[in-house]
């Protein structure tokens, strides 16, 4: 499913140094967000950064919203993930699109102009209309919970 979502290019160089923001193959869910540095950033081991994408979208209906996940590759070989764990974009945000670069490993490493740095995915939300009620009624866990039902 496709949906069309307004997008800024903010920076210059995007769609002349490096490509626009565009979905690597068919089926990839993530759109791959690049980090338009000035020159080549350091994260030392713990550091985190807060990092321009160069784009902003306006996505407008509060049925969906973003999120900005880790590569896996960054995550997994070189423990750049993001500082905030997850990043989620409202369906009101109009501003850049930002990531939080978290090196979580034990070397430094470092992050080029240009690179792709995580991911974007669009997710349909939900969006709450509380009831409020003094009792419900009752389910099969009650509120049991963290480990409740035992670990095997
Ligand atoms: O990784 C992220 C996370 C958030 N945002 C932007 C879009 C989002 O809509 C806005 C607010 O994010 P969030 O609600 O998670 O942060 P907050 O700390 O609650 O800020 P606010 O008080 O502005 O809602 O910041 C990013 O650009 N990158
Ligand atoms: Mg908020």
């Amino acid at each position: 499913m496709s949906q069309k979502i307004q997008l800024k290019l903010l920076d210059p160089r995007l769609g002349r140094d490096y490509p626009i923001p565009a979905y690597a193959t068919e089926g990839s869910a993530g759109l791959d967000l690049r980090a338009m540095l000035d020159e080549p950033l350091t994260l030392e081991p713990g550091a985190t950064a807060l990092i321009k994408t160069g784009i902003a979208i306006y996505i407008g209906d509060p049925g969906l919203a973003a999120v900005i996940l880790p590569r896996s590759g960054l995550g997994h070989k070189h423990g750049i993930v993001l500082g905030n764990l997850v990043g989620l974009i409202d369906s009101d945000y109009q501003g850049e699109l930002m990531v939080s670069c978290w090196n979580r490993g034990q070397t430094a490493f470092e992050i080029a102009p240009g690179e792709r740095i995580a991911q974007l995915v669009l997710v349909p939300v939900v969006r709450a209309d509380f009831e409020f009620v003094s009792d419900f009624v009752a389910s099969e866990r009650g509120a049991g919970g963290f480990g409740h039902t035992g670990r095997h």
